[in-house]
C-alpha cells in the first residue's frame, strides 16, 4: 500500500479577522504543501499583511484553525516551522549586520552548516558586517531581512512584500531564493502588488478582496 501523503506544512479552516467588528477577511481556507507557492494579491487595504500576521501568530483571529504540518498552531510549534519577513523585519537599529544575525540565530536557531557570513554573501552584503542597522539603505535592510530568512530552519515561509525596496537583481535573489526554499521542500506564502514578481516556481493564487467589498 502507498504511503499516505504527509500534510500540509500548512492548512487553514475558516479563518476570519475583524478589527473593531469591521471583517478584514474571511472565512478563509487554503492549504500549502512542500514545494509549493501561494501568491496573496490584494488591493491596498486588502487584509494581505494581516492575514500573514495572523498565520504568524501576531494577531489572534476572530474564528477558525490554522494547522501547521498536520498539527494545531501553537507559539512553540510556530517558531519552529515559520519563518515571517514583514514590514518590519524584527532588527536592531543600533546593532550591526552580523550582530543582528547572531542574535536572531541565537533566538530562532540556524540551518544547518549555513555560515552567517555566506548569508551575508548570498545577499550582497559582504562589507557590511559591521555597520550599525540604522546606517543601512531600505534595500540593504530587506537584505539583511533575506539573510535571515535564508539562516532560518523553518520550513514555511511568509513573506510579506518581498520585493518592496528592492532594485531588478534583488527581485531575482528573492525568486532565486523562493525557488531553492522550494525545492529543498519548503513552502512560502508571499504577498505582492503585482504578479510581476512571481517567483519561477509552482505558484497558486490567492486574490483577497474586503468581506464588505
Ligand atoms: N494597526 C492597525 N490598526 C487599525 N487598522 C489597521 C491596522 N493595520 C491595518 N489596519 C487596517 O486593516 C485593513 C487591512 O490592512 P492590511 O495592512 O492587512 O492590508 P494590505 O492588503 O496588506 O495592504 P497594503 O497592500 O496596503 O500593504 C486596512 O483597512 C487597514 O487600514
Amino acid at each position: 500500500m502507498p504511503a499516505a501523503a504527509p500534510p500540509p506544512l500548512l492548512a487553514v479552516f475558516d479563518l476570519a479577522f475583524s478589527r473593531d467588528e469591521t471583517p478584514i477577511f474571511g472565512p478563509l481556507s487554503l492549504h500549502v504543501g512542500a514545494g509549493e507557492a501561494l501568491l496573496v494579491q490584494g488591493d491596498n487595504g486588502a487584509g494581505k499583511t494581516t492575514l500573514l500576521r495572523v498565520l504568524a501568530g501576531l494577531l489572534r483571529p476572530d474564528s477558525g484553525t490554522v494547522m501547521l504540518a498536520g498539527q494545531p498552531a501553537h507559539p512553540t510549534l510556530r517558531a519552529q516551522q515559520i519563518a515571517y519577513l514583514g514590514h518590519l523585519p524584527g532588527l536592531k537599529a543600533d546593532l550591526s549586520a552580523l550582530h543582528n544575525l547572531q542574535y536572531l540565530c541565537g533566538l530562532h536557531g540556524r540551518r544547518a552548516r549555513l555560515q552567517i557570513d555566506t548569508a551575508l554573501a548570498l545577499v550582497g552584503l559582504t562589507g557590511f558586517e559591521d555597520a550599525p542597522l540604522r546606517t543601512l539603505s531600505a534595500g540593504q535592510k530587506k537584505r539583511l531581512g533575506l539573510a535571515r530568512l535564508w539562516l532560518s530552519p523553518a520550513p514555511l515561509w511568509l513573506l510579506d512584500e518581498p520585493y518592496a525596496n528592492l532594485d531588478l537583481e534583488g527581485i531575482q535573489l528573492v525568486n532565486r531564493m523562493v525557488q531553492a526554499h522550494l525545492e529543498a521542500g519548503g513552502a512560502a506564502m508571499i504577498t505582492t502588488h503585482g504578479a510581476y514578481a512571481a517567483p519561477p516556481v509552482r505558484t497558486r493564487l490567492l486574490v483577497l478582496k474586503r468581506p464588505d467589498a
